[in-house]
């Protein structure tokens, strides 16, 4: 039952202004993708719910949790995906429109943790359009971490406490685990360069989960993410 008459506290707690509250961080990643043995399958989900909680934590904006679902191309074989227009239609636009009516959500920074994901910039205009909400896609992570669930996720996974140190030996075992670094995808490699270029940079630099690495990449990505937020406020 919605109470009209109650005055909420707009300037309360650690917020960078009152207008923040306008603001929305929604994180999107991926549940269901390989991440080798040491790695949980759904790191991608964990690393950008942690980078949104964390951005607005420290800018008062509102965590509006998770997307349950990702994309990428087919010919990327380590995860269960759903195909651009399904996650725009069935799952992001919903989420919006909800926090709009809901929350009186008027701008969204949205936080990706996956790579296939960037795919849905394109979409955005539209959505903006049909929603009347001012949309930004945020994909520093993804840009900064390196080859798939290679270092960089490996370490970032030490940070979050969802790495298993235990497992790391294993993932030199690529005929087990293919996804690291892609290097194991033979189709994905084939079709797109940046992967296979990707891929040869594990192969030569090989795994190294670095704690300080881990905590680096993370602060750089919060950094891009609040400069996001206080551009989305500003606008
Ligand atoms: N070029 C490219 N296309 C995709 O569709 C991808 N999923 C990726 N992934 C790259 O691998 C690293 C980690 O990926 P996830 O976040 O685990 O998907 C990162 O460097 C991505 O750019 N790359
Ligand atoms: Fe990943």
């Amino acid at each position: 039952m919605e109470s009209k008459n109650i005055r909420l506290n707009y300037d309360s707690g650690n917020i960078i202004s009152p207008e923040i509250h306008k603001i929305g961080i929604l994180a999107i990643g991926s549940h269901l993708e390989n991440h080798g043995p040491a790695l949980p399958i759904d790191t991608d989900a964990k690393i950008a719910s942690y980078l949104a909680l964390e951005a607005s934590n420290r800018t008062g904006a509102k965590f509006l949790g998770i997307i349950y679902a990702a994309t990428e191309h087919p010919y990327i074989k380590h995860g269960i995906h759903i195909k651009p227009i399904e996650l725009v239609d069935k799952h992001l636009k919903p989420i919006l429109k909800c926090a709009k009516r809901s929350l009186k959500i008027q701008k969204v920074l949205i936080v990706n943790g996956h790579g296939g994901n960037t795919k849905i910039k394109k979409y955005l205009p539209t959505i903006a359009e049909e929603t009347g909400i001012k949309i930004k896609l945020n994909n520093r992570i993804v840009e900064i971490e390196g080859p798939h669930a290679g270092s960089g996720e490996l370490s970032i996974g030490l940070i979050l406490g969802i790495t298993d140190p235990k497992r790391l030996r294993e993932c030199e075992n690529i005929r087990e685990y293919p996804e690291i670094g892609m290097i194991g995808l033979k189709e994905a490699r084939e079709r797109d360069k940046k992967i296979d270029e990707s891929a040869k940079q594990l192969e030569n630099e090989g795994i190294n989960a670095d704690p300080i690495l881990g905590k680096s990449l993370l602060e750089e990505a919060l950094e891009d993410i609040i400069k996001d937020i206080k551009l989305l406020l500003d606008d």
